[in-house]
């Protein structure tokens, strides 16, 4: 089934346990396919559950997830899905992993591609997966789901046990993908600075809510870090996300409603600094598509 959508939240929640705390609640937004969408937050957020709910893994408790234009479960098999734990058959062998890749996928099972990362990293392909380290076992994890062709990879802090230039390499591997198929990535990471020249599109969730949803040129747009005459109702009529006074001079990110008066200076946030400023911030009113219509 086409879709102009590849993964679509309405008012999804998660709580485990009936009377759990909710992990992710109230959280709406739409991602086009094709994009590579950086899913930021702080520990504890509900990045791995929202990425879990569009695997399959687990149920929404309230509101739907929708992949691909269809369920989760059906969609799984044009689905790739590394978990933040990434786990594998420890008593299997790198080949015999990679072979199972292929006859668990019959028809669109890319053999070149699945080698090319594990020869990447100067892997033995007889080595068992329980002997491997932690940044290898990622490797064969991401063979794995690259392999399978899938529509939409769903990647759950990939990079976080990789080296410097095994993140390079792999990171470009990804784009490579992206750039070549129209691969969908969704991909969760504490490293937002090395996310600003790869994603384009941005979840940042916080405390179980989405915060910011859209594409990263339209929020950083939206956004101004202003400096000027430390003045409280200077910046009234406009969102201030955060703002700081040292001496007689006030500092702040904004979502202006209007251009401001020309004794202020602006500039345009980085991604980092916008994504730290809603960390620092998390009463901070949010954009997303929802919130800006
Ligand atoms: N299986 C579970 N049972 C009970 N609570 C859970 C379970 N999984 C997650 N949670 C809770 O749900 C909330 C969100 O967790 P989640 O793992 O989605 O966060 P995260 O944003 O991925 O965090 P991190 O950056 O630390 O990986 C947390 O409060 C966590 O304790």
């Amino acid at each position: 089934m086409s879709s102009d959508t590849a993964l679509r939240a309405e008012a999804l929640g998660k709580r485990f346990g009936r009377r759990g705390a909710w992990a992710l609640r109230d959280c709406s937004f739409r991602l086009p396919p094709g994009r590579v969408c950086a899913v930021v937050g702080p520990n504890g957020a509900g990045k791995s559950t929202l990425l879990a709910l569009a695997a399959g893994l687990t149920a929404p408790t309230e509101g739907t997830v929708s992949v691909l234009g269809t369920t989760p479960a059906a969609a799984r098999p044009r689905v790739g899905y590394v978990a933040q734990d990434k786990p594998l058959y420890p008593q299997l062998t790198i080949a015999e992993t990679l072979r199972m890749g292929a006859d668990l996928n019959p028809g669109h099972w890319d053999t070149a591609v699945a080698e090319r990362i594990v020869q990447g990293g100067d892997l033995d392909p007889e080595a068992r997966v329980r002997s491997l380290s932690g940044g290898q076992r990622t490797r064969v994890a991401l063979a794995l789901a690259l392999g399978k062709r899938p529509a939409l990879l769903l990647l759950d802090e990939p990079m976080a046990d990789l080296d410097p230039l095994a993140r390079h390499e792999l990171m470009g591997t990804l784009m490579a993908e992206a750039a070549q198929y129209g691969t969908t990535i969704v991909m969760s990471s504490h490293v937002v600075a090395e996310l600003e020249d790869s994603c384009d599109h941005l979840l940042l969730v916080g405390g179980g809510r989405i915060r910011l949803a859209g594409e990263i040129d339209e929020l950083l747009a939206a956004h101004l870090r202003v400096t000027g005459a430390a003045d409280t109702t200077a910046l009234g009529g406009h969102t201030v996300v955060e703002s700081r006074v040292t001496g007689r001079q006030l500092t702040a990110l904004i979502r202006p409603a209007a251009p401001l008066p020309g004794d202020w200076h602006t500039s345009a946030p980085s991604l980092e600094d916008l994504v730290l400023a809603h960390l620092r911030n998390p009463a901070a009113p949010g954009l997303t598509e929802e919130s800006a219509a």
